[in-house]
């Protein structure tokens, strides 16, 4: 396997004087192409943090972080706006969407600012995404117009518009109920079978055990890691055995 995203020694600091506190210690993580990694921990542990620094959406203090071999930190803003729009994909618990824009817009929207792009090709491609998300008929219609699991599906589509390798997804179910979690769950496993490797930050034993490999941090470093085969374990033993580790770290 190739790796795809490498953090060596992750540092992160925030806040000034007495205030200053390290988020994160010394993080390192790896995580290979086509890989599916779940990252549990109590609030506050750092997990989001760790999230938007491999994904080169926050600043770190200390360490590096590469992308398909590219060094983060030495890459120019409009070199890693770039790459963040077309190598990676994000997906949060709420999809920031605009109100004035109708669903297939806001799906485009990511993927045509900056540079001249073609806009059909984009708008069959984002048509083709809804459609096997499920939400085609709902292009025209305004997000206030649509339930939260559709916005979510909404958000999909917008992340895997520009095919990334990796989807950086923070608690993607956490505003979801439970039937649209596990559906969103399975859109999730499927495109990770089709090859984009996915790091989803959870709470839920439920969506962690979807994953290949689950990481644990807590106070700002990864203590443990589990590893997950799906052949020879359901899924309901997978979710076990994530709440058993979950159990034994008291998180
Ligand atoms: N922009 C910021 N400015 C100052 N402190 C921050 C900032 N972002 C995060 N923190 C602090 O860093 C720590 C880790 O936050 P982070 O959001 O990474 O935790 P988390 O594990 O994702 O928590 P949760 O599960 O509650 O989302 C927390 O103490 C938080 O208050």
């Amino acid at each position: 396997m190739k790796t795809l995203v490498m953090g060596n020694e992750i540092v992160k600091m925030f806040g000034h004087g007495d205030e200053r506190q390290t988020v994160l210690k010394n993080v390192s993580v790896q995580i290979e192409k086509g890989e599916y990694v779940a990252v549990m921990g109590p609030s506050g542990s750092g997990k989001s943090t760790l999230l938007f620094a491999l994904g080169g959406m926050e600043a770190i203090d200390g360490g590096t972080v590469y992308f398909n071999g590219q060094n983060l930190s030495q890459l120019s803003e409009d070199e890693l706006s770039k790459l963040r729009q077309t190598g990676m994909g994000f997906v949060f618990q709420q999809p920031t969407l605009l109100k004035n824009l109708d669903i297939l817009d806001n799906i485009l929207l990511p993927a045509l600012r900056g540079s001249h792009k073609n806009v059909a090709a984009l708008t069959k491609k984002a048509e083709m995404l809804m459609r096997k998300m499920g939400i085609e008929e709902l292009k025209g219609r305004s997000i206030t117009e649509v339930s939260g699991g559709q916005l979510q599906r909404a958000g999909i589509c917008r992340a895997l518009l520009m095919t990334p390798e990796i989807i950086f997804c923070d608690e993607p179910t956490g505003a979801l109920n439970s039937k649209s979690a596990n559906e969103t769950m399975k859109l999730f496993s499927q495109i990770n079978e089709e090859g984009v490797a996915l790091l989803i930050v959870t709470h839920d034993a439920k969506v962690a055990a979807n994953a290949q490999r689950v990481l644990f941090m807590r106070d700002g470093s990864i203590v443990d890691e589990l590893r997950l085969s799906k052949t020879g374990h359901s899924i309901e033993e997978n979710i076990k055995r994530v709440a058993q580790r979950l159990e034994y770290l008291e998180i």
